[in-house]
Formats: C-alpha cells, sequence, structure tokens
C-alpha cells in the first residue's frame, strides 16, 4: 500500500489515503498543460512555464516509476505546436536536448527507458540526435517506458495507419477483410508497446476537458482525470490523488 495526505483547498482539513499497489495503472498518460498560464499568473515569460514544466517531468517521471506505472507517456509537442510563436518553438525543441544533458543518469539510475512517438524526423537536427542518443543509453533499462510524444497528433498517427494498409491492400498482399482492431493497432505508433499500448489512465492538468488530438485511438477505453493545477505546480501527491480517483472507478470495457 502507499499511503499519502489530502489536503482539502477549501477546509484546510488533510485526510490520509491509501493506494491499492494492487491496481496500479500500467499505462499512465498525461497532457501537460498550463505552462503558459502558470508563467502569466507569475507575470513571468511563457518560455519560464516551459522551463518549470520540465522539472516537473522529472519529478513525476521518478514517481510514477516509484509508483509501479509500467508506461508513462507525456504529451511534449503536438503537431499543432508549430503555429506557435517562431521563439516559443525554438525554444521547445531544445527542452529534449536540455532535458537529456542533465537526466539521462537518473533515468538510468531509475531503470527508466525512453520511447519517443511523433513524426522525429520534421524536428531539427539537434534536438532528433539529443533524442536517439536517449533511446540508445537507456535501451537496456528495463523498468518504465517514459514515452514522449514528440511532434505527435492522434489524427495524423490514424491517417499514416489507414495510407499504409491500402497501400498493402493495393498491392494484393492484405485482404481488406483482414482489417481489424489488430491490423489498425499495429501500425500505431504505440505497436512497440505491446499489451500496455493502450493507457489505463488519462491525465489532463490545468482545468482543459479534451483530448487535444492525443492517443485518439489508444483511450477508447481509458479513464479520464482532469485536474486544476497548472502542469508546474503538477508533483507526486497530485499523482497519487490521480491514481486514487481512477482506483474508485469501476472499469468496464464495454462489458457489464
Ligand atoms: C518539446 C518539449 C517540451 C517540453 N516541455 C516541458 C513539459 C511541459 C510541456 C511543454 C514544455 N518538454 N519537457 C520534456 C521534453 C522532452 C521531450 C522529448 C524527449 F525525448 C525528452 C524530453 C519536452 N519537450
Amino acid at each position: 500500500m502507499f499511503s499519502f495526505s489530502k489536503k482539502d483547498q477549501a477546509t484546510g482539513e488533510v485526510t490520509e489515503r491509501q493506494l491499492d499497489d494492487a491496481n496500479i495503472p500500467a499505462h499512465v498518460a498525461i497532457i501537460m498543460d498550463g505552462n503558459g498560464r502558470w508563467a502569466q499568473q507569475r507575470h513571468l515569460p511563457r518560455i519560464a512555464g516551459h522551463k518549470q514544466g520540465m522539472n516537473t517531468v522529472k519529478t513525476v517521471a521518478k514517481a510514477a516509476s516509484h509508483l509501479g506505472v509500467k508506461v508513462l507517456t507525456l504529451y511534449a509537442f503536438s503537431t499543432e505546436n508549430w503555429k506557435r510563436p517562431t521563439a516559443e518553438v525554438n525554444y521547445l525543441m531544445k527542452l529534449p536536448v536540455d532535458f537529456f544533458g542533465t537526466f539521462v543518469p537518473d533515468l538510468i539510475k531509475n531503470n527508466i527507458r525512453v520511447k519517443v512517438m511523433g513524426y522525429t524526423d520534421q524536428l531539427p537536427a539537434a534536438t532528433q540526435k539529443a533524442v536517439k542518443d536517449a533511446i540508445a543509453d537507456t535501451a537496456e533499462c528495463t523498468g518504465m517506458v517514459l514515452n514522449f510524444a514528440l511532434n505527435y497528433g492522434g489524427r495524423a498517427e490514424i491517417v499514416t495507419a489507414v495510407q499504409t494498409l491500402a497501400q498493402q491492400v493495393q498491392a494484393g498482399t492484405l485482404d481488406p477483410a483482414a482489417i481489424d482492431d489488430a491490423a489498425i493497432d499495429q501500425q500505431l505508433m504505440t505497436s512497440d508497446l505491446g499489451e500496455l499500448r493502450d493507457p489505463d489512465l488519462l491525465i489532463r492538468t490545468s482545468g482543459e476537458e479534451r483530448l487535444s488530438n492525443f492517443m485518439l485511438w489508444q483511450v477508447a477505453y481509458s479513464e479520464f482525470v482532469f485536474t486544476q493545477q497548472h502542469w508546474p505546480d503538477f508533483d507526486q501527491t497530485a499523482l497519487e490523488e490521480a491514481i486514487y480517483e481512477y482506483q474508485q472507478r469501476h472499469r468496464r470495457y464495454g462489458g457489464l
């Protein structure tokens, strides 16, 4: 059992809570929202929110690993984020370089393996190199998979999968009647996660209640938990509270 304390924001009352360590979600996915608003509330530039957000990534990755999460997927940059101001995009593209420049030893110490899903060939060369090196440096780790969605979009992922299957039908190597869930799963960027490819729990921070084109196919049966704090304020306790909420729900897979 994992114990944690929850403080009621209104009354200040503190209650002890227990997590059932036999029901920790195997795959947790997080839409890390609120970095810009966090900075704005402190009269700081938006990039200050991203910088603090990256520190939260380090904290939450270690916390998830200690709790027994097997895959942690983090939505770091969407295919729509290229529309942001050039200076902000340039700063964001340097974050993976900074992250691995400082955090790979910690990842290895915690036996955490890095995976990245997205259209990484469209990223700057330095970002691609940092990602490639971190994947190689942690390839022997057998613990939690830290899976970054980087230049990722759920609809683009499905379009790419459909195009591949259509080409196989056109080539005469695939019978259209054989296209089922498994055939689609196999073409998605999460295919190498095997049985852990679909998130059991999706968390979105900062109060927004939208998917924003994230893992649209994979979250078909996920539990969603929307939390109020901005991502830079998210921490181990917030993760434990989200997992506690997940554990209070009856899980159905379309059945009774
Ligand atoms: C673009 C971007 C933005 C980014 N933010 C910090 C977290 C809040 C969300 C936006 C800003 N973080 N944080 C970590 C990464 C990262 C990505 C790939 C990778 F292999 C290693 C680290 C990252 N990438």
